[in-house]
Protein backbone atom coordinates (compact mmCIF):
# COMPACT_ATOMS: atom_id res chain seq x y z
CA UNK A 1 0.00 0.00 0.00
CA UNK A 2 1.34 3.48 -1.15
CA UNK A 3 0.44 6.43 1.62
CA UNK A 4 1.46 9.58 0.52
CA UNK A 5 3.73 11.43 3.34
CA UNK A 6 1.67 12.98 6.51
CA UNK A 7 2.21 16.21 6.91
CA UNK A 8 1.15 17.93 10.20
CA UNK A 9 -2.22 18.61 9.59
CA UNK A 10 -2.76 14.92 9.09
CA UNK A 11 -1.92 13.00 11.59
CA UNK A 12 -3.52 9.92 12.98
CA UNK A 13 -2.94 8.91 16.66
CA UNK A 14 -2.61 5.27 15.42
CA UNK A 15 0.32 4.91 13.41
CA UNK A 16 0.28 0.70 12.75
CA UNK A 17 -0.65 -0.20 8.89
CA UNK A 18 0.63 3.29 8.41
CA UNK A 19 3.25 2.60 5.67
CA UNK A 20 5.36 4.00 2.51
CA UNK A 21 7.03 2.54 -0.67
CA UNK A 22 10.15 4.37 0.40
CA UNK A 23 11.41 4.81 -3.05
CA UNK A 24 12.85 8.39 -1.82
CA UNK A 25 16.10 9.72 -4.03
CA UNK A 26 16.78 12.34 -1.98
CA UNK A 27 18.12 12.33 1.67
CA UNK A 28 16.26 15.64 3.59
CA UNK A 29 18.25 18.31 5.49
CA UNK A 30 17.26 18.98 8.80
CA UNK A 31 17.80 22.06 10.70
CA UNK A 32 17.87 21.20 14.31
CA UNK A 33 18.50 25.03 15.75
CA UNK A 34 14.89 24.70 16.78
CA UNK A 35 15.85 21.68 18.98
CA UNK A 36 15.24 23.18 22.36
CA UNK A 37 13.34 25.86 21.21
CA UNK A 38 11.45 27.31 24.36
CA UNK A 39 7.63 27.05 22.27
CA UNK A 40 6.56 23.29 22.06
CA UNK A 41 4.71 23.84 18.80
CA UNK A 42 8.07 24.89 16.74
CA UNK A 43 9.49 21.33 18.50
CA UNK A 44 7.01 19.83 17.11
CA UNK A 45 6.88 20.77 13.94
CA UNK A 46 10.14 19.69 13.59
CA UNK A 47 9.65 16.50 14.71
CA UNK A 48 7.00 15.83 12.01
CA UNK A 49 9.87 17.24 9.46
CA UNK A 50 11.40 13.99 11.75
CA UNK A 51 9.00 11.83 11.33
CA UNK A 52 8.67 11.91 7.69
CA UNK A 53 12.25 11.39 6.83
CA UNK A 54 12.03 8.01 9.54
CA UNK A 55 9.09 6.63 8.05
CA UNK A 56 9.81 7.48 4.44
CA UNK A 57 13.78 7.58 4.30
CA UNK A 58 15.09 6.38 7.52
CA UNK A 59 18.25 9.35 6.89
CA UNK A 60 18.34 12.56 7.05
CA UNK A 61 21.04 15.10 7.37
CA UNK A 62 21.61 17.72 10.62
CA UNK A 63 22.33 21.38 10.43
CA UNK A 64 23.15 23.35 13.12
CA UNK A 65 23.99 19.95 15.09
CA UNK A 66 26.17 21.93 18.03
CA UNK A 67 29.07 19.39 17.50
CA UNK A 68 31.68 21.89 17.36
CA UNK A 69 34.49 22.17 13.65
CA UNK A 70 37.22 21.84 16.74
CA UNK A 71 36.24 18.97 18.14
CA UNK A 72 35.35 17.17 14.75
CA UNK A 73 38.65 18.16 13.08
CA UNK A 74 41.03 16.97 16.38
CA UNK A 75 39.14 13.26 17.11
CA UNK A 76 39.54 12.98 12.95
CA UNK A 77 43.60 14.08 13.52
CA UNK A 78 43.14 11.82 16.84
CA UNK A 79 41.86 8.52 14.82
CA UNK A 80 45.14 9.28 11.43
CA UNK A 81 47.20 8.93 13.90
CA UNK A 82 45.88 6.01 15.38
CA UNK A 83 45.47 4.10 11.99
CA UNK A 84 49.24 4.94 11.57
CA UNK A 85 50.26 2.97 14.32
CA UNK A 86 52.18 -0.25 13.12
CA UNK A 87 49.60 -3.21 12.96
CA UNK A 88 51.46 -4.82 16.39
CA UNK A 89 50.66 -2.22 17.88
CA UNK A 90 46.85 -2.36 16.73
CA UNK A 91 46.65 -5.95 16.76
CA UNK A 92 47.39 -6.13 20.58
CA UNK A 93 43.98 -4.06 20.96
CA UNK A 94 42.09 -6.68 18.49
CA UNK A 95 38.65 -6.26 19.17
CA UNK A 96 38.21 -9.96 19.70
CA UNK A 97 40.66 -10.25 23.10
CA UNK A 98 38.26 -7.21 24.87
CA UNK A 99 34.96 -7.68 26.73
CA UNK A 100 32.12 -7.18 24.37
CA UNK A 101 33.58 -5.36 21.57
CA UNK A 102 35.98 -2.68 22.30
CA UNK A 103 39.39 -1.65 20.45
CA UNK A 104 40.63 -2.51 17.41
CA UNK A 105 39.35 -4.03 13.96
CA UNK A 106 41.62 -5.15 11.26
CA UNK A 107 41.35 -4.70 7.71
CA UNK A 108 38.62 -7.67 6.61
CA UNK A 109 38.04 -8.23 10.51
CA UNK A 110 34.30 -7.78 10.14
CA UNK A 111 31.62 -8.98 7.46
CA UNK A 112 28.50 -6.84 7.83
CA UNK A 113 26.95 -8.77 4.82
CA UNK A 114 27.31 -12.38 5.29
CA UNK A 115 27.68 -12.30 1.62
CA UNK A 116 30.37 -10.45 1.13
CA UNK A 117 34.24 -11.51 1.97
CA UNK A 118 34.63 -8.87 4.84
CA UNK A 119 35.02 -5.38 5.04
CA UNK A 120 37.61 -3.11 3.79
CA UNK A 121 38.08 -0.89 6.84
CA UNK A 122 39.98 -0.34 9.61
CA UNK A 123 38.22 0.15 13.09
CA UNK A 124 38.48 1.74 16.92
CA UNK A 125 35.54 1.27 19.03
CA UNK A 126 34.51 1.92 22.43
CA UNK A 127 31.36 2.42 24.68
CA UNK A 128 30.70 5.18 27.66
CA UNK A 129 33.40 6.48 29.62
CA UNK A 130 33.65 9.15 32.10
CA UNK A 131 35.74 11.98 30.59
CA UNK A 132 37.36 11.47 33.97
CA UNK A 133 38.27 7.51 32.88
CA UNK A 134 35.94 5.86 35.13
CA UNK A 135 33.82 3.19 32.59
CA UNK A 136 30.35 1.38 34.14
CA UNK A 137 30.14 -1.63 34.97
CA UNK A 138 26.43 -2.44 34.88
CA UNK A 139 25.59 -2.93 31.26
CA UNK A 140 24.86 -6.23 31.59
CA UNK A 141 25.59 -8.54 28.46
CA UNK A 142 27.55 -4.99 26.99
CA UNK A 143 29.86 -4.41 30.19
CA UNK A 144 33.35 -3.80 29.12
CA UNK A 145 35.84 -1.51 29.68
CA UNK A 146 37.73 0.17 26.67
CA UNK A 147 40.92 -0.21 25.83
CA UNK A 148 43.08 2.93 24.57
CA UNK A 149 46.42 2.75 22.99
CA UNK A 150 49.80 3.55 24.39
CA UNK A 151 52.04 6.53 22.90
CA UNK A 152 49.01 8.72 21.56
CA UNK A 153 49.29 11.63 23.76
CA UNK A 154 45.91 13.48 23.75
CA UNK A 155 43.98 10.89 21.77
CA UNK A 156 41.93 9.43 24.44
CA UNK A 157 41.18 13.03 25.55
CA UNK A 158 39.65 14.20 21.75
CA UNK A 159 37.71 11.04 21.19
CA UNK A 160 36.04 11.22 24.51
CA UNK A 161 35.69 14.80 23.83
CA UNK A 162 33.49 13.60 20.44
CA UNK A 163 32.02 10.94 22.35
CA UNK A 164 30.62 13.00 25.15
CA UNK A 165 29.53 15.60 22.36
CA UNK A 166 27.79 13.46 20.46
CA UNK A 167 26.34 11.44 23.08
CA UNK A 168 24.83 14.94 24.26
CA UNK A 169 23.36 15.91 20.67
CA UNK A 170 21.35 12.04 20.70
CA UNK A 171 20.10 13.16 23.75
CA UNK A 172 18.50 15.77 22.40
CA UNK A 173 17.08 13.66 19.65
CA UNK A 174 15.26 11.77 21.38
CA UNK A 175 12.39 14.01 22.68
CA UNK A 176 12.04 14.79 18.87
CA UNK A 177 12.09 11.19 18.05
CA UNK A 178 9.04 10.77 20.84
CA UNK A 179 7.19 13.52 19.65
CA UNK A 180 7.47 12.61 16.35
CA UNK A 181 5.38 9.16 17.24
CA UNK A 182 3.43 11.23 19.02
CA UNK A 183 4.53 10.02 22.92
CA UNK A 184 5.37 12.67 25.65
CA UNK A 185 8.65 14.21 24.92
CA UNK A 186 10.56 12.59 27.94
CA UNK A 187 9.24 8.72 26.96
CA UNK A 188 12.92 7.67 26.29
CA UNK A 189 14.18 9.58 29.23
CA UNK A 190 14.36 6.56 31.64
CA UNK A 191 15.30 4.21 29.25
CA UNK A 192 18.28 6.22 28.55
CA UNK A 193 20.23 7.02 31.75
CA UNK A 194 22.97 5.09 31.16
CA UNK A 195 23.82 6.20 27.50
CA UNK A 196 24.25 2.90 25.26
CA UNK A 197 26.58 4.80 23.11
CA UNK A 198 29.17 2.52 21.20
CA UNK A 199 31.09 5.02 18.98
CA UNK A 200 33.90 4.22 16.52
CA UNK A 201 36.81 5.58 14.13
CA UNK A 202 36.68 3.92 10.76
CA UNK A 203 39.24 4.11 8.28
CA UNK A 204 38.32 3.30 4.89
CA UNK A 205 42.03 2.99 2.37
CA UNK A 206 41.13 3.99 -1.20
CA UNK A 207 39.44 0.36 -3.57
CA UNK A 208 41.55 1.18 -6.62
CA UNK A 209 41.87 -1.40 -9.99
CA UNK A 210 39.30 -4.07 -10.27
CA UNK A 211 37.07 -4.69 -7.51
CA UNK A 212 35.73 -7.94 -6.00
CA UNK A 213 32.00 -6.45 -5.64
CA UNK A 214 32.26 -8.90 -2.45
CA UNK A 215 34.92 -6.95 -0.58
CA UNK A 216 33.33 -3.47 0.07
CA UNK A 217 34.31 -0.48 2.46
CA UNK A 218 31.33 -1.31 5.05
CA UNK A 219 28.87 -3.93 3.65
CA UNK A 220 25.34 -3.63 3.14
CA UNK A 221 23.78 -3.64 6.41
CA UNK A 222 20.91 -2.03 9.25
CA UNK A 223 22.41 -0.65 12.27
CA UNK A 224 21.88 -2.12 16.24
CA UNK A 225 20.69 0.86 17.58
CA UNK A 226 18.10 3.29 17.77
CA UNK A 227 19.83 5.64 15.57
CA UNK A 228 23.39 6.50 14.39
CA UNK A 229 25.12 10.02 14.28
CA UNK A 230 27.84 9.77 11.23
CA UNK A 231 30.45 12.34 10.89
CA UNK A 232 31.72 11.47 7.22
CA UNK A 233 34.69 13.26 5.37
CA UNK A 234 33.56 16.28 3.27
CA UNK A 235 35.32 15.60 -0.15
CA UNK A 236 35.02 11.91 -0.56
CA UNK A 237 31.65 10.08 -1.79
CA UNK A 238 31.62 6.11 -0.56
CA UNK A 239 28.39 6.08 1.65
CA UNK A 240 24.79 5.11 -0.17
CA UNK A 241 21.42 4.15 1.21
CA UNK A 242 19.38 1.56 -0.34
CA UNK A 243 15.55 2.46 -1.64
CA UNK A 244 12.47 0.14 -2.08
CA UNK A 245 13.23 0.13 -5.88
CA UNK A 246 16.73 -2.02 -5.34
CA UNK A 247 18.56 1.61 -6.03
CA UNK A 248 21.68 2.84 -3.66
CA UNK A 249 20.97 6.71 -3.16
CA UNK A 250 24.39 8.53 -2.48
CA UNK A 251 24.40 10.16 0.76
CA UNK A 252 27.11 12.80 -0.18
CA UNK A 253 29.06 14.07 2.22
CA UNK A 254 27.39 18.06 2.98
CA UNK A 255 29.60 20.02 4.79
CA UNK A 256 28.44 21.40 8.24
CA UNK A 257 26.34 18.55 8.59
CA UNK A 258 26.32 15.14 9.98
CA UNK A 259 24.09 12.17 8.63
CA UNK A 260 21.49 10.55 11.39
CA UNK A 261 20.07 7.56 10.84
CA UNK A 262 17.74 5.02 12.39
CA UNK A 263 18.54 1.33 13.41
CA UNK A 264 17.31 -1.69 14.44
CA UNK A 265 16.09 -0.56 17.52
CA UNK A 266 13.77 1.82 16.61
CA UNK A 267 12.04 -0.17 13.86
CA UNK A 268 11.78 -2.42 16.75
CA UNK A 269 10.06 0.18 19.03
CA UNK A 270 7.96 1.15 16.17
CA UNK A 271 7.23 -2.11 14.43
CA UNK A 272 9.13 -1.04 11.43
CA UNK A 273 6.93 2.46 10.73
CA UNK A 274 10.14 4.17 11.23
CA UNK A 275 12.55 2.46 9.02
CA UNK A 276 16.03 0.78 9.82
CA UNK A 277 17.55 1.76 6.31
CA UNK A 278 20.17 -0.70 4.44
CA UNK A 279 23.12 1.59 3.68
CA UNK A 280 26.85 0.52 2.48
CA UNK A 281 30.06 2.59 2.05
CA UNK A 282 32.41 2.06 -1.30
CA UNK A 283 35.30 3.98 -1.38
CA UNK A 284 36.75 4.43 -4.69
CA UNK A 285 37.97 7.80 -4.78
CA UNK A 286 41.50 7.26 -4.83
CA UNK A 287 42.53 9.18 -1.21
CA UNK A 288 41.80 7.53 2.27
CA UNK A 289 38.53 8.18 4.08
CA UNK A 290 37.98 8.71 7.74
CA UNK A 291 34.55 8.50 9.45
CA UNK A 292 32.84 8.41 12.74
CA UNK A 293 29.43 7.21 13.64
CA UNK A 294 28.18 7.23 16.85
CA UNK A 295 24.87 4.57 17.86
CA UNK A 296 22.62 5.38 20.26
CA UNK A 297 20.28 2.25 21.67
CA UNK A 298 18.49 2.48 24.82
CA UNK A 299 20.18 1.08 28.29
CA UNK A 300 20.99 -2.28 27.71
CA UNK A 301 18.36 -4.06 30.26
CA UNK A 302 15.46 -1.94 28.48
CA UNK A 303 12.93 -4.41 26.68
CA UNK A 304 12.42 -3.61 23.16
CA UNK A 305 9.15 -3.60 22.88
CA UNK A 306 6.60 -2.44 19.65
CA UNK A 307 5.05 0.79 20.71
CA UNK A 308 0.72 0.10 21.35
CA UNK A 309 0.08 2.94 18.84
CA UNK A 310 2.47 0.73 15.99
CA UNK A 311 0.62 -2.27 16.40
CA UNK A 312 -2.78 -3.33 15.47
CA UNK A 313 -5.32 -6.20 14.41
CA UNK A 314 -4.04 -6.40 11.17
CA UNK A 315 -0.74 -5.54 11.88
CA UNK A 316 0.81 -7.29 14.60
CA UNK A 317 4.24 -6.97 15.89
CA UNK A 318 6.79 -8.50 14.22
CA UNK A 319 9.43 -8.91 16.48
CA UNK A 320 10.18 -11.27 19.17
CA UNK A 321 10.86 -8.82 22.52
CA UNK A 322 14.67 -8.74 23.54
CA UNK A 323 16.51 -6.69 25.37
CA UNK A 324 18.52 -3.50 24.03
CA UNK A 325 21.87 -5.24 25.07
CA UNK A 326 20.85 -8.81 24.12
CA UNK A 327 20.30 -7.36 20.45
CA UNK A 328 23.21 -5.50 20.23
CA UNK A 329 25.61 -8.16 21.46
CA UNK A 330 23.94 -10.94 19.37
CA UNK A 331 24.39 -8.69 16.03
CA UNK A 332 28.17 -7.75 16.94
CA UNK A 333 29.00 -11.57 17.51
CA UNK A 334 27.53 -12.29 13.65
CA UNK A 335 29.32 -9.40 12.51
CA UNK A 336 32.60 -10.53 14.02
CA UNK A 337 32.22 -14.06 13.95
CA UNK A 338 34.33 -15.11 10.80
CA UNK A 339 37.20 -13.32 11.51
CA UNK A 340 37.15 -15.17 15.29
CA UNK A 341 40.20 -17.41 15.38
CA UNK A 342 38.70 -19.15 18.70
CA UNK A 343 35.55 -20.15 16.46
O1 LIG B 1 31.42 5.05 7.04
C1 LIG B 1 30.26 5.23 6.72
O2 LIG B 1 29.90 6.16 5.98
C2 LIG B 1 29.16 4.31 7.20
C3 LIG B 1 29.53 3.49 8.40
C4 LIG B 1 28.42 2.59 8.82
O3 LIG B 1 27.44 2.42 8.16
C5 LIG B 1 28.53 1.88 10.11
O4 LIG B 1 29.60 1.92 10.73
O5 LIG B 1 27.53 1.26 10.53
FE1 LIG C 1 25.89 1.53 9.38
Amino acid sequence: MNTPVMNASHRPLMLAGFRTDSTFEDIPIINLADARHPNPDVRRALAVEIRNACINVGFFYVKNHGIPEETISSTVEAAKRFFALPSSTKMAMDIHKTPNFKGYTALLGENTNPENRGDLHEGFDIGWEEPAGSSRTDDGAMTGENVWPDGLPGFREAVLEYYHTAVRLGQSLFPLFALALDLPENFFDEKTTKPAAIMRLLYYPPQTGPVDDRVQGIGAHTDYECFTILWQQDDVKALQVLNANGKWVDAVPIPGTLVVNLGDQFARWTNDVFKSTVHRAINRSGVERYSIPLFFGTDYDVKLEALPSCVSDDYPAQYEVVTAGEYVKSRLEATYAHSNSEH
